[in-house]
């Protein structure tokens, strides 16, 4: 059987992807990393008022036009407290930040560029600019403009602005549900003491976190035996629960004891394609099940997880409408790297900065898809397409970053 290339794949994937049109209704504190499902207006004006920026006094430029002239302080605005009358010729009003700006007043001095003159006066010992240190009304923003855009994704500054822009709440996309079922009569969950022949269930951990990393939220559907009738009863949860994506871990090859893809395809599952020219992930399987879209990974552990990087991560970021991670880079190869045949090939690998300030990528010896340790230990994945030719050390080749946001 032909095995599909990767770029293929993910193409085919991602094709039939529309994202999840639903909606919520989420506080401020809850919206970061949230993207918006509306345009969202000002509900005000920003400033509401001609504001001071600076601690000083509120005056009139045209009174400074003689030199040495002194203005009468008759009063303070200070910001939630405005003063209470309007500057006429001769006078200033204590100011400070935020303040508004009496009536009269067009510009403010610095009080570091003012001297007291006695008998509760003031004089400039600056050169004043015609409406200097004034904030205008509405220069920030408008009652009625569209600030942020729908589509746009929640973060630290545009959650500042919304709050400004008086939303407590704002309406954001639903996240995408992803289901995630290991199978495999040899599994246990973590913190039980497994017998003989037993392991524990390791990648549910990495998928959960990698799909909520990519703005999911997860129904665990626990371990179901090799059984078809409890793979089934586990796909319907996922079902009922409106999971968009169905993950299922182990069991994706051709072994007796594989049954997902034939106990998928009978509970209705459309097969899209199976296997692909990668390595590790070889076995993956993706198709459909009424609507929701179904990732067979393979059970080897680090299998799982570079399938979920290569196809969950970009499936959820669009479900999501969210932007693709940026993983790709490139390094050089801190080592020879061997030909490849047909299978590109994604090997585990630590980062160093390289003299220039690039990367410097050193491939593991061994490279087993079950190992989780030098998995963990890694930084990247050298990216091998298929039939590349040896490489010596010292030069490029393309990686994709494990830790994009703390490798950048
Ligand atoms: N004759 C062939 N045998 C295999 C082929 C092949 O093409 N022909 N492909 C191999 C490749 S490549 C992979 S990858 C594995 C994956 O196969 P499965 O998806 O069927 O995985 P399992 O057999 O169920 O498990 C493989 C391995 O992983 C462990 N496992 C399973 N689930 C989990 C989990 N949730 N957490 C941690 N570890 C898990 C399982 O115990 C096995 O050790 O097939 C090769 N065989
Ligand atoms: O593709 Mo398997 O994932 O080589 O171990």
């Amino acid at each position: 059987m032909s095995l599909l290339p990767v770029a293929e794949a993910q193409a085919r994937l991602l094709v039939k992807v529309r994202p999840v049109a639903d909606y919520e209704t989420v506080t401020l504190s809850d919206a970061s990393r949230r993207v918006l499902a509306t345009d969202l207006p000002a509900r005000l004006t920003q400033p509401p008022f001609n504001a001071s920026a600076m601690d000083g006094y509120a005056i009139r430029h045209a009174d400074l036009s003689a030199p040495n002239t002194s203005l009468k302080v008759i009063g303070v605005s200070a910001a939630g407290h405005a003063f209470d009358g309007s500057v006429a010729e001769g006078e200033a009003v204590r100011i400070f930040t935020g303040a508004p700006l009496p009536e009269g007043a067009d510009s403010v001095l610095l009080q570091e560029d003012v001297e007291a003159t006695g008998d509760g006066s003031i004089r400039s010992t600056y050169p004043v600019r015609a409406g200097q240190h004034m904030r205008r009304r509405g220069q920030d923003f408008v009652d009625g403009e569209i600030v942020l855009p729908h589509g746009t994704v929640m973060d630290f500054t545009r959650l500042t602005v919304a709050a400004a822009m008086n939303h407590a709440t704002l309406t954001v996309f639903r996240r995408p549900l992803v289901a995630i079922l290991a199978t495999g009569d040899e599994l246990l969950p973590p913190g039980a003491i497994p017998g003989p022949s037993q392991i524990l269930a390791s990648s549910t951990f990495g998928i959960a976190a990698l799909a909520r990393q990519a703005g999911a939220d997860i129904l665990d559907l626990g371990i179901a035996p090799d059984d078809s009738a409890a793979i089934t009863a586990a796909v319907e949860r996922a079902r009922d629960a409106g999971a968009d994506v169905i993950v299922t871990l182990g069991g994706a090859s051709v072994g007796d004891h594989d049954l997902v893809q034939a106990t998928l395809v009978a509970a209705g599952m459309q097969l899209d394609f199976w296997r692909i020219a990668m390595r590790p992930g070889k076995p993956l399987m993706v198709g459909s099940l009424g609507l929701a879209h179904v990732l067979g990974l393979p059970g080897n552990p680090v299998s799982s997880l570079v399938c979920g990087i290569l196809f969950l991560e970009p499936l959820i970021r669009k479900l999501a409408s969210l932007p693709p991670i940026q993983r790709a880079a490139t390094s050089l190869t801190a080592t020879p790297l061997a030909a490849n045949n047909q299978r590109q090939d994604y090997l585990r690998a630590t980062l160093s900065r390289s003299p220039d300030g690039g990367w410097s990528a050193e491939p593991f010896g061994k490279q087993d898809s079950s190992m989780m340790k030098i998995f963990a230990q890694a930084d990247c994945l050298i990216v091998r397409p298929p039939n590349a030719p040896a490489m010596p050390a010292g030069m490029p080749c393309p990686i994709l970053l494990l830790r994009p946001d703390l490798q950048g």
